[in-house]
């Protein structure tokens, strides 16, 4: 058995993968609620549904005055309900968010309790807003009363139990021993999950030593050869990911990265600026394409939709412009976890509530390999560039506090601590004007432990993404422009974006970074999509009687 074998964990030869599915065979999705209209049509293998959707285009009319004009366009959306067998292959899958996502998936499946000291314990997928949170279904007809069901249910999704999840590392330490070096889960779960863990062990990777820290060379022994990009590193990946689907029998790939920061790759013209310069400088061995662009553009080709979970510009534009052309999906970037999570929820507030942010002094330090990663500057600096960038929308959104161009000062500092591990502390000083000369000032200490707050949107990206691929939609447009034929989303999932710090968006559109309205398009993408009207608080019925 060759000594990076992903092979199959199946009781015959108990070694390797986690292997989902009940017999393997993916799970049909048992319909917990049905939409009763005209609109909706269900058939075994589909749901159809005509949706109207209504927006306001805001024009100018000569004297200056806004002139709002509602449209209605007509969406056909169609959803696949046959739930695939589902592999997801993570890039970095020794790490910390690798290693923790891994053992928290086999513990769920598994239905394990481990004692802790505050007393035991219950795997969950707390931390997910698809696995772990609700959305309002509509008003109970007779106490009117909101009904809530499960996000997971809205659509026939897969259940990350199912997950059959492998992936690569440039350390070739099994995953126990990885999950031991992670230090992130207690040890009376690890004891239970250790067999199953110690069987995987990462396929070798690329490893270009320019793009990240140079204390990350020690960990450098599981290395597909080359320091620089190639032709070969994109076949190798390709067949990696042929080999582990056939392997497992397996519908469809989800493909994440969750290895360590790069650095900001120079946009080159000529080299990364488009489709074909892309590929031509990685046949050329360009020393400017990074291993994660390297993993984009096999996903790509692969058609394997490739999730950037780290704050590098993996998707420079000849990437995009790639997944455009061969309608592959590309999702990023970087985990919005803990600390920028909350800053986004936090702004929003303070913004939307007229309240005038001046600073945003944002301080953590952190003791695990991310952070050690981190201590070096190019790298952070990816890391600055995401972390600094979430309130933008926010801020522009608000001309009565905020002249053009004026915005809150708002600093990041991030330091490596080994003694605290996974468990970042996240110190944030929020200083706001309010009313008549006064001042507000939020101090917040948050310990976020990382790798349990990253691994459930792993989760949810991979859900959302895949779920993505099995919707398509068509248009009838009030100004009677058409789609007559299905199609899918952009190749750019900036539906992902509640799960992101920096959302990638499709070229020329604007980035949400706002946690409520992020949400907010996800939920309601998914209610249209079973003909449902988006999510109101109207209650009209509660005021109008
Ligand atoms: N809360 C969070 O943990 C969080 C939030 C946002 C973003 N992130 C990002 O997620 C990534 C992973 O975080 P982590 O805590 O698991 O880090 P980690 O350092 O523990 O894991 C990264 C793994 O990637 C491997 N690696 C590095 N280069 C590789 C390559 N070219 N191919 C394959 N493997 C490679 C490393 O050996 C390591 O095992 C980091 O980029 C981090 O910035 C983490
Ligand atoms: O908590 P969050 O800001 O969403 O995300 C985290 C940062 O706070 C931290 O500085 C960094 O080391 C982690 O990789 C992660 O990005």
């Amino acid at each position: 058995m060759a000594p990076h074998a992903n092979v199959d964990m199946s009781p015959a030869n108990g070694v390797g993968y986690l292997n989902g599915g009940h017999n393997g065979v993916a799970s049909a999705a048992k319909d917990l609620f049905v939409v009763n209209s005209p609109n909706v049509e269900y058939t075994d293998a589909e749901i159809r549904s005509k949706y109207t959707y209504r927006t306001t285009m805001v024009t100018k009319d000569d004297a200056g005055k806004y002139v709002a004009t509602p449209q209605e366009t007509v969406y056909d959306f169609k959803v696949d309900r046959k739930i695939p067998k589902l592999g997801v292959m993570l890039v970095g899958w020794g790490g910390n968010n690798g290693t923790t996502v891994t053992a928290g998936i086999i513990a769920n499946k598994r239905g394990l309790t481990w004692e802790t000291r505050e007393g035991p314990r219950a795997a969950n997928y707390y931390g997910s807003v698809l696995m772990g949170s609700t959305m309002k279904l509509g008003t109970d007809a007779k106490t009117l009363k909101d009904v809530n069901i499960p996000f997971h249910d809205v659509l026939p999704m897969v259940h990350p139990n199912d997950f059959v999840i492998g992936g690569w590392d440039i350390s070739k330490m099994n995953m126990a021993d990885a999950m031991d070096r992670a230090a992130v889960l207690e040890p009376t779960l690890k004891a239970q999950v250790r067999k199953e863990m110690a069987a995987m062990v990462p396929l070798p990777s690329i490893y270009y030593p320019d793009f990240i820290a140079a204390n990350q060379e020690d960990r450098a022994d599981n290395l597909i050869p080359g320091s620089k990009a190639c032709w070969e590193h994109v076949e190798e990946i390709r067949k990696n990911i042929r080999d582990f689907k056939a392997a497992h029998g397996l519908d469809k790939i989800v493909v994440q990265w969750t290895a360590n920061t790069e650095r900001y790759a120079d946009i080159i013209e000529g080299v990364n600026d488009t489709a074909d310069n892309l590929v031509n400088a990685i046949k050329n061995g360009h020393e400017e394409v990074s291993p994660s662009t390297v993993f984009a553009v096999a996903s790509i080709l692969e058609g394997a939709p490739f999730i950037n979970g780290s704050p590098q510009n993996t998707f420079v534009p000849g990437a995009i412009e790639l997944a455009e052309k061969h309608n592959a999906f590309i999702g990023g970037d970087d985990f919005k976890s803990g600390q920028t999570k909350m800053k986004s929820a936090l702004v929003d507030f303070l913004i939307s509530a007229g309240i005038k942010l001046t600073s945003i002094a944002s301080y953590n330090h952190l003791g695990n390999n991310d952070g050690k990663n981190l201590s070096s500057h190019k790298q952070f600096r990816s890391k600055e560039i995401s972390k600094s960038n979430v309130v933008d929308d926010m801020v522009e959104a608000n001309s009565v506090l905020y002249a053009p161009g004026e915005h809150p000062d708002h600093t990041v500092v991030i330091k490596y601590m080994p003694a605290v591990g996974d468990n970042k502390r996240a110190l944030d000083e929020y200083y706001a004007e309010i009313f008549m000369g006064g001042h507000q000032t939020i101090s917040i200490f948050n310990v976020c432990e990382d790798s349990l707050l990253a691994s459930p949107l792993i989760i949810d990206l991979v859900l959302v993404a895949e779920m993505m691929t099995r919707i398509q939609w068509k248009a009838q447009s009030t100004d009677g422009a058409t789609t007559p034929e299905y199609k899918s989303f952009h190749s750019v999932l900036s539906i992902l974006s509640y799960m992101l710090k920096a959302p990638l968006t499709p070229p020329g559109t604007p980035v949400v970074n706002a946690l409520a309205k992020q949400r907010g398009a996800l939920t309601n993408i998914f209610r249209a999509c079973v003909g449902l009207e988006p999510e109101s608080d109207m209650t009209l019925e509660h005021k109008l009687f």
